[in-house]
């Protein structure tokens, strides 16, 4: 569905992605998660054609996406502020949805217009913030694309309205399963709707795994200093903070039976670091970068 092969890409001199390859070659909802300025839209904009990389090869359904037509058809990128008609509607926006997507499902666009309480004759430029992330949300669900990109949708929407989308997606998904790769800095929120996980950093991509293998790393151990320090002797500790004469780390290693096991004969209290947590450990610039 999607192939990328060596791809980097600059803007002027920096280099934001360096020799990244990705490849899905089935329906799947991946998350994309990274730091502010990792290079997410880059990716993004790249896959949907916007930009053309500095070098690489990007394949969507087969073909160059860069300022192809052809491709349109099958994929709709959602930016994280789509740049709409100034004096479009929500109903002018259902209009562009069918012209563009031959799959549009315009049913689903009348369920989420009625769902998100979206009023059609204003426009959508007075919109709130929420109401506008609700507006795009519906170009990006309704079509049906192959390939939907949807960066950083829930920006702005309230809990309860997060919670409509994240429901409308995977209805959607299992209505219609294709690749949906969405951006969000929500991890712990997205994590139960995604299948898969990739993270970037420093240009490159650090993690691309299963969803059910990577919320699975990452474990809080606290004890006495002594205790501590001999069951993570062989670990890779990600953080640690003193409190007195005891000791708290975590450590990149998965929340197993094992680990309890040993957790509990060196009288160590153990819990699962939260995916949020761990990833922005794994994440920091001078240490903890996954091998
Ligand atoms: N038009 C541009 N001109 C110059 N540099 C840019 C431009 N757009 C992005 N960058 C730089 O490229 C890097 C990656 O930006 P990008 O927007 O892709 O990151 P991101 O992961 O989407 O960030 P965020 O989570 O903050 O939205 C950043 O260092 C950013 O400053």
């Amino acid at each position: 569905m999607i192939q990328l092969e060596q791809v980097s890409y600059s803007y002027q001199q920096t280099a934001v992605l360096k020799n990244l390859n990705l490849h899905e070659t089935e329906p799947v909802i991946s998350g994309l998660w990274g730091r502010n300025g990792a290079g997410k839209t880059t990716l993004m904009s790249l896959i949907a054609g916007h930009n053309r990389p500095a070098s690489g090869t990007i394949r969507v359904m087969g073909q160059n996406p860069y300022n192809n037509l052809k491709v349109q058809d099958q994929l709709c990128y959602i930016q994280e502020s789509h740049p709409l008609g100034k004096s479009w509607t929500v109903r002018d926006l259902v209009r562009f949805g069918q012209y563009f997507h031959s799959s549009w499902d315009q049913d689903l666009a009348e369920r989420l217009i009625e769902m998100f309480e979206l009023p059609t004759k204003k426009k959508i430029a007075t919109f709130s913030k929420g109401m506008n992330s609700a507006a795009q949300m519906i170009l990006g669900l309704a079509s049906k694309a192959d390939v939907t990109i949807l960066d950083e949708p829930t920006n702005g929407l309230d809990a309860e309205k997060r919670k409509y989308f994240y429901r409308a997606l995977l209805d959607s998904y299992e209505d219609h399963p294709r690749l949906i790769l969405v951006s969000s800095h929500h991890i712990e929120e997205i994590q139960p709707l995604c299948e898969s996980l990739i993270v970037l950093h420093d240009g490159e991509i650090l993690i691309h795994q299963q969803m059910e293998e990577i919320r699975e790393q990452g474990i809080l151990l606290t004890g006495s200093i002594q205790d501590v320090n001999e069951v993570v002797q062989h670990a890779k500790v990600l953080e640690s903070s003193e409190l007195g004469s005891t000791l708290k780390v975590m450590i990149d290693a998965p929340y197993s039976a094992e680990w309890k096991e040993l957790a509990r004969d060196h009288r160590l209290s153990i819990e699962k670091a939260t995916l949020q947590d761990y990833l922005i450990n794994i994440t920091r610039k001078s240490e903890g970068v996954r091998g």
